[in-house]
C-alpha cells in the first residue's frame, strides 16, 4: 500500500508534440511510479485547456500549480507548452467553438467594455503566460555527462561556412531598448505608477499600483519607431544589394507585448508600397501586419479589393529582397507568422547550418539575419565571427557551455507584459513612486514602444548562490555575461559583486565578461574542450540554452532543465527547446513521432528524487536511481527516435525505456519487493521486443487522426499514441 501523503508529482500536460509525447509515455511511468507507491497526478495547462479556464469551462490548473510553486511541496514536471501568438490563440478559439465549447471570438478591436473584458481574458493566455508563472526560481541547464559523451561519440554535423560567405546579423545599436535604457534600484519598498504626460499636456496613467521591493532593480526603455523604421528599410536595401535572403529574428512569442509590433514594423517595412496603398483597407478590415502576411492573406477573400491587394503582395515579394521561408513548399515566408521565426531557435539553427537559409524555391542561401534590438545581437553575431574564422565547432571534441539563468519571480523581461506599451501620442513616460518623485523618464513619440521590467532582489541572490554551487559542483568556471555598458547590467554587477562576497569562491574561476567577450571565450575555451557555465540574466538563459545545446548536441531536447523553486520545491522541465509543431504534422501526416523525450526522461529522476526526500518514500529513490541507470543504456543503444519513416518513433523510444527501467528494476537489490514485482514484466517486455516493435511500426506511413490540433481528442490520440497491443496488455497486467 502507497503510504500515506500529500506529496506528489505533477506531470503537466502541455501542447502539440510534447502532448502526444505525454499520451505514449505517462501510462508507463504512473504505472511504475503506482508499484513504488508514487503518486503522479497530471494537470491541463495547454493553450486550450487556458482558454476553457478563463471562461469558467475549465479548472483553471495553471493558478493552482502558479501558487504550488510557491511553496515546498511543489514537485512539478513541467513540458514545452505553446506560448500562443494572436494567429495561433485564435485558431484555438475556433478549434474549441466548432468542439461545441461557448467562448468568444478574439475581439478584433476593443472598442466597447466587453469586447476589452474578453481580450483581456485572452491576453492571460497569449504569449508566454506559463512559464513565468510557474518559474518560482531560476534555471539550472545543463547536459548531462551521458549526453554528452553520446554526442562526441556519435556527433552531428555543423557545416560550415562557405569562403566569403555573406551571413551577418543587421542589428541597431542605437534608439533601440540596449541603448535607451535606465535603471534604478530601489532603496525602499514603494508603489509605482507610470504616466504619460503628452506634448497637448495631458496625463495618462499607463500602469498604477506597482509594488515594489527595496533592493529591487527598475528599467525602463523605448525602442523608437521611426528609427526602426529607417533601420529596416536600410537592412532591407542592404540585403537586396547584396543578394542575400533577408530573414528576421524575432521573440513575439516570450516577448508578447513588445515583438509582435516589432515584427509588425518588418512587415510594413518590407511591404511598404502596399500598405501605403492599401493600409487603411487592412486596417478596415482588422487585419493586422503584427499578425503577419499569413493572416493578413487568409482575410483577404472578404474584402472588395481583396484582388487586387493579394496582387499587390505577390508583385512585391518578387520585386523586392529575397526573403528567407520557413517552408518552401507550402509558400510559407519568414514574414507570415510571427510565432514561426523564434530568435533563440532560429538563429543556433542557422549556424549549425553553415550561415545558410532556405529561400523561395527551397534552395539554401546566405542572410542578413536582423535581430533589431542591439541586446544580445552581439552573442549570435559572435558565434558567426567565430565560425568563419575557425571552422564549423566539432561535437565530437567541443567542450560545454550549462547554463545559470536568472529567472525567479518574473525578472527582467519576463515581467514586462504589463509594462509594455505601444505610445499612441508624443510626450514624457515618467516612473513615479509614491511620494511622487520621478525616478525614470524617457521623451518618446507616437509609435515608439516603451517597457520596464523588474528585477526583485532574493532571485539576484539566489541566482549568484545557485551560479556558484554549479561552479563547484562541476569543478567548471562560471562567467556572468553582463555590460558594465548597458544600465541594468551595470545595477546588476553591483549586487552580483556584493552577493559574491558572501560566497566561498576560493579556488573558483569567476568572472564578468560582455555578452560578446563572454561568448568569444567561452568559445574560445569550448574549442579547446573546455567547460564555462555561462551564467545570464533571462533572456540569454532562453538563448543559450538552444545556442550552445544544439551546435553541442544537435538539439535542445537532450538538456537536463532543473528549477530548483525559491520555496523549497521543485520544477522539472523537460528539455530547453519548445514544442515543435512540425512534428505534430509529420504524426497527422504519416503516424510518425520525432519527438525525443530525452528530456523527459531526465527530469522524472530529480523528480523521484526529490518526492523520495520529501515524503518519505523509498521506492522513489528506486525508481529514480534505475530510471537513471536505464536511460544510460537507453543513450547507449541509441534508441532515440530516428528521423525518418522505418525506423522507431517517439512511442518505439518510450518502449525501450520501459524496458531498460523493467530490467533495472527487476534487478536491484534495494527493495526486493519491487524486484520481484518488476521481473514478470522485464520478462514479457524482453521477450516480446520483437513483436512489439514490429506492431509500433506497422502503423507508420498512414495518416492518423486525433481529432484536433489545440485539443485533441483524448480517447483518439491515446489510441494514436498506443498502437501496441503487446505493450498495453504487458503494463496492465504489472
Ligand atoms: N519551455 C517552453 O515551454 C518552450 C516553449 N516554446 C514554444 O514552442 C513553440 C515552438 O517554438 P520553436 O521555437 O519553433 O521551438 P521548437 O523547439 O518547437 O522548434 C525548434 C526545433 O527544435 C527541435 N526540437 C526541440 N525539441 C525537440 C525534441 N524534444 N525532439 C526533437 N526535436 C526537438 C527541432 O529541431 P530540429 O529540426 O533541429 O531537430 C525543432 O524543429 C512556440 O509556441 C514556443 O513559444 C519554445 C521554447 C521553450
Ligand atoms: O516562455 C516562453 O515563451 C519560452 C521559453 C523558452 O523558450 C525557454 O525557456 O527556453
Ligand atoms: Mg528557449
Amino acid at each position: 500500500m502507497p503510504p500515506v501523503t500529500d506529496q506528489k508529482i505533477i506531470y503537466t500536460h502541455t501542447d502539440e508534440a510534447p502532448l502526444l509525447a505525454t499520451y505514449s509515455f505517462l501510462p508507463i511511468v504512473q504505472a511504475y511510479a503506482a508499484k513504488a507507491g508514487v503518486e503522479i497526478e497530471t494537470r491541463d495547462i495547454s493553450v486550450a485547456a487556458r482558454i476553457l479556464a478563463q471562461f469558467g469551462l475549465a479548472d483553471d490548473a495553471l493558478s493552482e500549480l502558479g501558487e504550488l510553486a510557491k511553496t515546498p511541496a511543489a514537485n512539478i514536471v513541467k513540458l514545452p507548452n505553446i506560448s500562443a501568438s494572436i494567429p495561433q490563440l485564435k485558431a484555438a478559439i475556433a478549434e474549441l467553438q466548432a468542439k461545441g465549447y461557448d467562448v468568444p471570438d478574439y475581439p478584433e478591436s476593443a472598442d466597447t467594455d466587453e469586447a476589452k473584458a474578453i481580450q483581456a481574458r485572452y491576453d492571460k493566455v497569449k504569449g508566454s503566460a506559463v512559464n513565468p508563472v510557474l518559474r518560482e526560481g531560476n534555471s539550472d541547464r545543463r547536459a548531462p555527462l551521458s549526453v554528452k559523451s553520446y554526442a562526441k561519440k556519435h556527433p552531428h554535423t555543423n557545416k560550415p561556412f562557405s569562403e566569403g560567405s555573406k551571413t551577418t546579423v543587421a542589428t541597431m545599436g542605437e534608439h533601440d531598448f540596449k541603448s535607451n535604457e535606465k535603471s534604478v534600484t530601489l532603496t525602499r519598498d514603494d508603489t509605482l505608477s507610470i504616466v504619460l504626460e503628452t506634448a497637448s499636456g495631458q496625463s495618462k496613467t499607463l500602469l498604477e499600483g506597482l509594488k515594489v521591493l527595496e533592493g529591487e532593480i527598475v528599467d525602463a526603455t523605448k525602442m523608437e519607431a521611426a528609427h526602426l523604421d529607417a533601420f529596416l528599410a536600410n537592412a532591407l536595401a542592404e540585403a537586396k544589394a547584396q543578394d542575400v535572403l533577408f530573414s528576421v529574428h524575432l521573440k513575439a512569442t516570450m516577448m508578447k507585448v513588445s515583438d509582435p509590433i516589432i515584427f509588425g514594423h518588418v512587415v510594413k517595412a518590407y511591404f511598404a508600397d502596399v500598405f501605403a496603398q492599401y493600409g487603411d483597407d487592412l486596417a478596415a478590415a482588422g487585419l493586422s501586419a503584427n499578425d503577419g502576411l499569413g493572416s493578413i492573406l487568409a482575410g483577404l477573400g472578404g474584402l472588395a479589393k481583396g484582388e487586387e491587394i493579394k496582387a499587390a503582395f505577390e508583385a512585391a515579394l518578387a520585386n523586392g529582397p529575397r526573403l528567407s521561408y520557413t517552408n518552401s513548399d507550402k509558400g510559407i515566408t519568414n514574414l507570415h507568422v510571427p510565432s514561426d521565426v523564434i530568435v533563440d531557435a532560429s538563429m543556433p539553427a542557422l549556424v549549425r547550418n553553415g550561415g545558410r537559409l532556405w529561400g523561395a524555391d527551397g534552395g539554401e542561401d546566405d542572410t542578413l539575419a536582423v535581430i533589431p534590438d542591439s541586446s544580445y545581437a552581439g552573442v549570435y553575431q559572435a558565434v558567426i565571427d567565430d565560425v568563419k574564422k575557425n571552422g564549423p565547432l566539432d561535437p565530437a571534441t567541443i567542450g560545454t557551455v550549462p547554463n545559470v539563468g536568472l529567472m525567479a519571480q518574473a525578472a527582467e523581461e519576463y515581467g514586462s507584459h504589463n509594462k509594455t506599451f505601444e505610445i499612441a501620442e508624443a510626450g514624457t513616460v515618467r516612473v513615479v513612486n509614491a511620494a511622487g518623485d520621478v525616478l525614470l523618464e524617457h521623451d518618446v513619440e507616437a509609435g515608439d514602444i516603451w517597457r520596464a521590467c523588474q528585477t526583485k532582489d532574493i532571485p539576484v541572490q539566489d541566482w549568484v548562490k545557485l551560479a556558484v554551487t554549479r561552479a563547484r559542483a562541476s569543478a567548471t568556471p562560471a562567467i556572468f555575461w553582463l555590460d558594465e555598458s548597458r544600465a541594468h547590467d551595470a545595477e546588476l554587477i553591483k549586487k552580483v559583486t556584493t552577493y559574491l562576497a558572501d560566497q566561498d569562491t576560493d579556488g573558483l574561476e569567476i568572472k564578468i565578461l560582455s555578452p560578446e567577450l563572454a561568448c568569444s571565450y567561452s568559445l574560445e575555451r569550448m574549442r579547446k574542450g573546455e567547460d564555462t557555465i555561462s551564467v545570464t540574466g533571462n533572456v540569454l538563459r532562453d538563448y543559450n540554452t538552444d545556442l550552445f545545446p544544439i551546435l553541442e548536441l544537435g538539439t535542445s531536447a537532450k538538456m537536463l532543465s532543473v528549477v530548483p523553486l525559491i520555496a523549497g520545491g521543485g520544477l522539472f522541465e523537460t528539455g530547453a527547446g519548445g514544442s515543435a509543431p512540425k512534428h505534430v504534422e509529420q504524426l497527422v501526416n504519416e503516424n510518425y513521432l520525432r519527438w525525443d523525450s530525452l528530456g523527459e526522461f531526465f527530469a522524472l529522476v530529480p523528480s523521484f528524487e526529490k518526492y523520495a526526500e520529501q515524503a518519505g518514500v523509498a521506492g522513489a529513490q528506486v525508481l529514480a536511481d534505475t530510471l537513471d541507470a536505464a536511460t544510460g543504456t537507453f543513450l547507449d543503444e541509441d534508441r532515440s527516435p530516428g528521423r525518418k519513416l522505418g525506423t522507431i518513433d517517439n512511442r518505439g523510444s518510450h518502449f525501450y525505456v520501459a524496458l531498460y527501467w523493467a530490467e533495472e528494476l527487476a534487478k536491484q537489490t534495494a527493495d526486493a519487493d519491487l524486484a520481484a514485482a518488476f521481473k514478470p514484466l522485464a520478462e514479457s517486455l524482453r521477450a516480446n521486443e520483437q513483436k512489439i516493435v514490429e506492431e509500433l511500426l506497422a502503423v507508420q506511413g498512414q495518416p492518423a487522426d486525433i481529432g484536433g490540433y489545440y485539443y485533441p481528442d483524448a480517447e483518439k490520440t491515446a489510441a494514436v499514441m498506443r498502437p501496441s497491443a503487446t505493450l498495453n496488455e504487458a503494463l496492465a497486467a504489472l
